[in-house]
């Protein structure tokens, strides 16, 4: 049994970067991508890091790989630290795909995961079947979380289309929506070939965008979680963040990292 400190490090130094928010916040969240974590390694996360995680996703299809206990234990772990969980938006395309997305529901439901993420970045799906899933998540009991952006590079949408997409999926009762990154950073929406941010794109997202605080940029490297950060301030809301690097992001969010910390310096400060 570890003995409580009295002191933590917390009194003894401010965060450089000041007015990060904390749980629960209306901002400044942060989406974990889980690709099959077991259960010792999920439970050590949590406790170690909960405070800093608002979403878990069990990426793509991968839920389906558990032992029914197994799954059953992670969703009930999540939820005991008021950790959002959802199954990734992939497996949510499979199952429209295949006409399922009732079953889809009640199985989710079931099983206790709490919000259902609505995408389209593999299958084709018109706006009415998009916003009717949206509204039949919601009325399961579900938060819903949408996700706008094609996974194939060649499929590409413009930003005029994504910020409509958005804000009818905002309309539609989304609580947030994710602008697709991938589990690689690399060839989608505001990423180029090598995982950098294109401005040009990001500008045309920002100047549209109505309620940034309801959109999730996934940033899986740090390249992409330093720039958003230094761009949009230490509550912006991140996902796809690897499991081993939350505290990593934590620490670039408050400038307690010098990547963030350079850019907080005056000469004065360090005179
Ligand atoms: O879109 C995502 O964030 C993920 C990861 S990847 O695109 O397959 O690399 O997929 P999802 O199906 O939403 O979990």
């Amino acid at each position: 049994m570890l003995e409580k400190a009295t002191t933590t490090w917390k009194d003894v130094l401010e965060f450089p970067i000041r007015g990060r928010q904390q749980k629960p916040r209306q901002a400044g969240l942060t989406m974990v991508i889980d690709k099959g974590l077991g259960l010792t390694e999920f439970r050590d996360l949590l406790e170690v890091a909960a405070t800093y995680i608002d979403f878990i996703k069990l990426g793509f299809g991968t839920s389906v790989f558990y032992p029914a206990a197994i799954l059953r234990e992670k969703i009930r772990l999540a939820r005991s630290y008021n950790v959002d969980i959802f199954p990734g938006g992939t497996f949510f395309e499979v199952a429209v795909l295949q006409g399922r997305l009732n079953l889809y529901l009640q199985t989710a439901r079931d099983l206790g995961y709490t919000f259902i993420e609505i995408s389209d970045g593999t299958i084709d799906m018109s706006r009415t079947v998009r916003l009717a899933a949206v509204r039949q998540a919601r009325a399961a009991g579900f938060g819903v979380i949408t996700e706008v952006g094609k996974k194939d590079p060649r499929d590409a949408l413009s930003a005029a289309y994504l910020l409509n997409q958005i804000a009818g999926d905002q309309e539609a009762g989304a609580d947030y929506v994710i602008v697709e990154g991938r589990e690689s950073g690399q060839g989608v929406v505001i990423y180029d070939g090598r995982g950098a941010v294109k401005e040009d794109i990001l500008a045309s997202l920002l100047a549209g965008i109505k309620d940034p605080d309801r959109v999730i940029w996934e940033a899986p490297q740090k390249q992409q979680q330093q720039a958003l950060i230094m761009r949009l301030g230490p509550n912006v809301n991140l996902g796809n963040v690897q499991p081993g690097d939350v505290l990593a992001l934590e620490a670039l969010r408050v400038g307690l990292r010098g990547d963030t910390l350079r850019t907080t310096l005056k000469v004065a400060e360090v005179s």
